[in-house]
């Protein structure tokens, strides 16, 4: 019978978040099982989920890895296994516990994709791992982005495939161009179990992947970006209090239309190319949303404050950023085809992850994928100090403090980490603490490539860290500055001769205290690891996940966050609401405070919430109608589907070429053609979606809802597609000469092909922002 305790736990529970109670009694047997596996010569898992597998895969992971899973691990490990989104704290062991979980899905006979949030982490967690894979007589590989096809082709047949979402996706995108079954490189998806769950599959989801093809510049503007930069804020154009849109006041009209010489009322094409210029100009800041490298634009992205590789914003703002930073127009090219990693992922049949913060977006997890969480407890004790704010009046006085703070801290020597929320702020701190004659280890877009060396150091006795939010996740940082994973844990080890991995539990080996371990221990004295966040992030998880950095397993180490009232996050989301009163010292002392902090933190994750909401209802519509095009595509691919179709459509030039050229060579002939025009059509197709999303605001303006209406018109156009591909899959079989190249008659694929992200409109959605800029000139025009 469950006891009161696990009743009112359970009750207490958030809605949504999975009881563990069964998975904690299966733990807690498969600890009597412990002595008994031991002895065991050959390891057999067993079925899948009972105390007998754990107790094996635990012994797997000590004799492959030297490392015994915490009883937390395994509960994470079932729940995973059981389809739900584990959220374990930072430093927990989140890659063991995720890969005994690939291992129990592969022990299934099913393919997994271990989603990893980068190339670097995807590498890495393959090779640390693969011992444990390899005992249990799994295979397992990993995908880069310098990968070949080859390479790619090999790594998904592994049971188990780590690698970055994008590089699945692309990997995805690309098969879409082949027109032989034997050039595919991705198996049927089965199950994928995605790292920094919340990171993917909520902040990322939005973001479409893109197959572009067949070179063509990008509409460079420069005369634009220099009409811009002469307008003035307030004066000529406003920015709204969120700093989302930015319009021309009735000033700024008369000035633009002067200079063009046009009357933007009659010509859409300059106000669209205008208000790109200006959203580049005044809403996009360089080295905060992008950084200029090697003469190009690179954008951040903001969610991990790393250079967002391969990443783009929509084909205009990025000409427009171009123009504004004086560099030639990158190429742009036809949309072959797109995917956004929610549809991505949606298409696995089984999903789960893991994360040290999914409980905050436990409700968009279960809206879009219907996933839920399990909150598994952590294996000791979380001891760091979470001070409350330190709010500030004014930017400047928060500054003042807070260099004071990292002062009065560095000079017991403990070691601190300040967590920046851009790559200006990062370098303007840098800069101020050298003014102090401190020696700060800078980490930011810019110099991503040392992170790790740079994060496993910052443990160390009186070191300074600046970082942006890049340092939240996927590098360890111990205490005293090991070295992450030098207990078996980074890639050198594993790579090496696994053979020589430790049988014993590690801390058992060590004789005496070693130096690694004195330093240790100084430093846990002074408090362990300060985190300092220099002000708090639109979304209160990318906070919990710096706090997080500090107080691993049990260490002691502290956090606090350093907020002015002039910060982004309260003037955007808090606006009208005024701080109360500061003391004499800056300091806003008052509760209330406090609560508005909070308050605009919620806000600014609702607005996020709403965006991505609304994203995913124009963007599902497409999705559905592409795997529906998929699934064609796949008949006419794998069969002879298009044979069969002009076959009956077109029969007597069927038996005619037959007899003169022989079966093969017309099957061969129809899946060609067929194929071509379908993706010759999917292609016109999003082009014309594109344009239907962007013309929906002026239905909006009659009244009708967009959504509705976008449906409307969507639905008839894919089966108008349908009915286009057979049309001129016809005309094509009636006429070409099957027998030469199709290629020389006009069915020619793109030659060159290119992959790549879109950022997330920052800005909201296109059609929003063309509504409030369509809505504001006409109302400026009748004012006037
Ligand atoms: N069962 C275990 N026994 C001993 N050490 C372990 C065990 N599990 C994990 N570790 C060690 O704990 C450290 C943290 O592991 P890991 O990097 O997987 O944590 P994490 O949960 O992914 O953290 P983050 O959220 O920061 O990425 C690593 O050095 C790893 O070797």
């Amino acid at each position: 019978m469950a006891s009161v305790a696990d009743f009112v736990r359970r009750f207490l529970d958030r809605p949504g978040s999975v009881d563990l109670t069964p998975f904690q009694r299966t733990v807690e047997r498969a600890g009597e099982l412990e002595a008994e596996v031991r002895e065991r010569t050959e390891l057999r898992a067993g079925e899948v989920g009972t105390p007998e597998f754990c107790a094996v895969m635990r012994e797997a992971a000590r004799r492959a890895l030297g490392q015994r899973p915490f009883d937390v691990q395994l509960v994470g490990m079932l729940a995973m296994l059981d389809g739900h989104v584990a959220q374990m704290a930072t430093g927990e062991g989140k890659t063991l516990a995720g890969a005994l979980s690939a291992a129990g899905f592969a022990l299934q006979g099913k393919h997994v994709h271990a989603v990893s949030v980068n190339d670097y982490l995807a590498r890495r967690d393959a090779e640390w791992m693969r011992p444990l894979f390899e005992i249990l007589g799994l295979t397992v590989g990993w995908i880069s982005e310098t990968s070949t096809r080859e390479e790619r082709r090999d790594a998904y047949t592994k049971d188990v495939t780590y690698a970055a979402v994008s590089e699945l996706g692309f990997d995805v995108l690309r098969d879409r161009l082949v027109t032989d079954p034997a050039e595919l490189v991705v198996p049927t998806p089965q199950v994928a179990l995605v790292d920094e769950a919340d990171s993917v599959l909520v902040d990322e989801a939005r973001v479409p992947l893109v197959l572009a093809g067949a070179a063509d510049p990008g509409t460079a503007v420069p005369e634009m970006a220099a009409l811009v930069r002469r307008l003035s804020r307030g004066y000529h154009y406003k920015v709204d209090q969120e700093g989302r849109s930015v319009f021309l006041t009735a000033k700024g009209t008369d000035t633009v239309e002067k200079a063009l010489g046009v009357d933007l009322y009659q010509d859409p094409g300059v106000v669209t190319e205008v208000n790109l210029a200006l959203h580049a100009h005044a809403l996009l800041t360089r080295d905060v949303d992008y950084i200029v490298r090697d003469g190009r634009v690179h954008l951040i992205n903001q969610s991990r404050g790393r250079v967002a590789l391969l990443q783009r914003w929509p084909d205009g703002l990025q000409a427009a950023v171009e123009a504004k930073e004086k560099l030639p127009a990158s190429e742009t090219g036809e949309i072959l085809d797109s995917l956004t990693i929610q549809g991505l992922l949606r298409g696995y049949p089984e999903i789960c992850g893991m994360t040290g913060t999914a409980v905050a977006v436990g409700e968009q997890l279960r809206e879009f994928y219907d996933l839920k969480v399990a909150v598994i407890p952590p294996n000791k004790p979380c001891v760091r100090a979470d001070e409350p704010d330190r709010i500030f009046a004014t930017a400047e006085a928060r500054q003042e403090a807070l260099l004071d703070e990292i002062d009065a801290q560095h000079a017991t020597g403990r070691p601190i980490l300040i967590g920046t929320l851009d790559v200006a702020e990062s370098e303007r701190l840098d800069e101020a603490l050298r003014a102090r004659g401190l020696r700060p280890v800078v980490l930011n877009a810019k110099n991503d490539a040392e992170e790790a060396a740079i994060i496993a150091r910052a443990g160390a006795l009186g070191t300074i860290t600046v970082s942006t939010q890049m340092a939240g996740r996927g590098t360890d940082i111990r205490l005293g500055g090991r070295p992450a994973g030098d207990d078996g844990g980074t890639i050198e080890d594993s790579t090496g001769d696994s053979s020589g991995a430790s049988l014993g539990d590690p801390a058992e080996e060590s004789v005496g205290e070693s130096v690694a371990e004195s330093t240790e221990r100084n430093v846990a004295d002074l408090g362990g690891l300060y985190v300092i966040g220099t002000g708090r992030h639109d979304s209160s998880r990318l906070d919990d996940q710096l706090r997080g950095r500090a107080g691993r397993q049990g260490d002691p180490g502290g956090s606090v966050f350093f907020v002015s009232g002039e910060d982004e996050l309260l003037t955007a989301y808090a606006a009208g609401e005024s701080l109360p009163g500061a003391d004499p010292d800056g300091v806003v002392r008052q509760k209330r405070a406090e609560d508005l902090v909070a308050h605009a933190q919620r806000v600014a994750e609702g607005v996020n919430l709403e965006i991505h909401r609304n994203t995913w209802r124009y963007t599902r519509l497409m999705e559905e109608q592409r795997t529906h095009v998929l699934e064609l595509r796949d008949r006419v691919l794998h069969g002879d589907a298009a044979a069969e179709a002009l076959r009956t459509a077109l029969p007597d030039r069927f038996r005619e070429l037959s007899e003169t050229v022989g079966a093969d060579v017309v099957e061969q002939a129809c899946r060609q053609i067929v194929l071509f025009h379908l993706d010759r059509c999917w292609t016109e197709h999003l082009g014309y979606l594109a344009d239907l999303r962007e013309g929906i605001h002026l239905r909006a303006l009659g009244r009708l809802n967009p959504l509705d209406e976008f449906n409307r018109e969507a639905a008839p156009a894919y089966r108008s597609l349908l009915d286009e591909v057979e049309q001129r899959s016809k005309e094509t079989f009636e006429t070409a000469d099957v027998t030469a190249d199709l290629a020389d008659q006009g069915l020619k694929r793109p030659t060159a092909t290119w992959t790549y992200l879109v950022q997330d409109n920052p800005f909201g959605s296109d059609w929003e922002r063309i509504l409030q800029r369509v809505a504001g000139t006409l109302k400026r025009r009748r004012k006037k």
